[in-house]
């Protein structure tokens, strides 16, 4: 059987898998393959190890004459097309939990970069802008004991909220559902989004990308912030309205945004919100650590090899 791998894994991941499979696999390091390739290498392959960076869409499956499994590299799915997966019968599995403490550094370290504007301190260093002290100079938004909002609290969302509350902050939450573990233990409060947007010092949004969450941060919502908050997205970009938060953030009707997802990445470098001092900006990095993409590769790859031998994928996306 063939397995198409559209990134390049470690050796040590692969040995297991060249005793018994045909592997096809990019050969550059933080490249992707291209759509050109992958349309072509598709067409013999059994197994699909994919990432964030590849659209699997009704064009691979069309193309793919013998697919079994689709295997992503990453909790969020929504690059992967279930239905065209679904009516074709090729099972998708993903990788969720393992990378949630990860994510959830990311997400508070970005918080505490946007709130106290730590990026924007080593570009005055940098340009050798730091002249002296100054009782002013670089003062950011306070952490400790301010109130978090968290858009979307799953895994992740209570990992930032244990995190948040080391801090001591207050934390509101949005959700689909009550969730008993954050109230319990953190002392979270569930309130509507409008509500948690009014009162929130830092709105986090960390729900996936659906139908249903596209644009769901847009200038209508920014209205309701707070003056002085600070937006952090690691969930998708398509769950914020870009244009909006450019607005938003250029007329300082909210304070800053730290942002590691975009709705096209990579994001071109002269994208207008990068203009601007009050964004933090992340390439898409939440899960790298170097044992958490360890974990996942391998996740993936359990996931891959069972669908292929006809086992319960470890995490099937349903
Ligand atoms: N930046 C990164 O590198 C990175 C890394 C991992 C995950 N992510 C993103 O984070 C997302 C969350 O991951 P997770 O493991 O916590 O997933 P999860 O499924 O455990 O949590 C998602 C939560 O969002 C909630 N939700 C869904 N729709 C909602 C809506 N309309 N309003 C409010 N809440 C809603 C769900 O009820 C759920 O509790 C992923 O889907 C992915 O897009 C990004
Ligand atoms: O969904 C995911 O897992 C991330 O975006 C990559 O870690």
């Amino acid at each position: 059987m063939k397995i198409l791998i559209t990134c390049k894994l470690p050796d040590q991941l692969l040995l297991p898998l060249k005793e018994k499979y045909e592997i096809v696999m990019a050969e550059t390091e933080n490249e992707p393959m291209s759509r050109k390739r992958l349309l072509s290498e598709i067409e013999e392959a059994d197994g699909l190890f994919t990432n964030v960076a590849d659209t699997i869409d009704e064009e691979v499956f069309d193309r793919a004459k013998h697919l079994k499994v689709v295997s992503t590299m990453a909790v969020g799915y929504d690059n992967i097309d279930l239905e065209a997966a679904k009516e074709r019968g090729i099972l998708v599995g993903h990788t969720p939990g393992v990378l949630t403490e990860a994510t959830a550094d990311l997400t508070f370290a970005l918080l505490m970069a946007t709130g106290r504007r730590l990026l924007e301190g080593m570009d005055v260093i940098r340009e050798d802008q730091w002249k002296s002290w100054g009782p002013f100079f670089l003062t950011g938004q306070e952490i400790y004991g301010k109130t978090i909002g968290i858009i979307g609290m799953g895994r992740i969302g209570l990992g930032v909220a244990k995190r948040a509350k080391g801090f001591s902050m207050d934390i509101l939450y949005h959700n689909r559902s009550r969730k008993e573990e954050a109230e319990v233990e953190l002392g979270a409060r569930y309130v509507e989004f409008d509500e948690l947007l009014e009162q929130a010092d830092y709105v986090v949004l960390l729900a996936p990308s659906t139908k249903e969450t596209y644009h769901m941060m847009g200038a209508a919502q920014f209205n309701k912030m707070k003056e002085s908050a600070v937006f952090i997205n690691t969930s998708r970009g398509p769950n914020v309205d870009e244009d909006a938060l450019y607005e938003a953030l250029q007329s300082n009707q909210i304070w800053a945004a730290g942002l590691d997802v975009f709705q096209t990445e990579p994001i071109d470098a002269k994208h207008k919100l990068l203009t601007l001092k009050n964004v933090t900006a992340l390439p898409h990095i939440g899960s790298a650590a170097i044992e958490t993409r360890m974990n996942m590769a391998r996740l993936a790859i359990n996931n891959l090899v069972n669908g292929l031998e006809g086992n319960a994928l470890v995490h099937q996306v349903k």
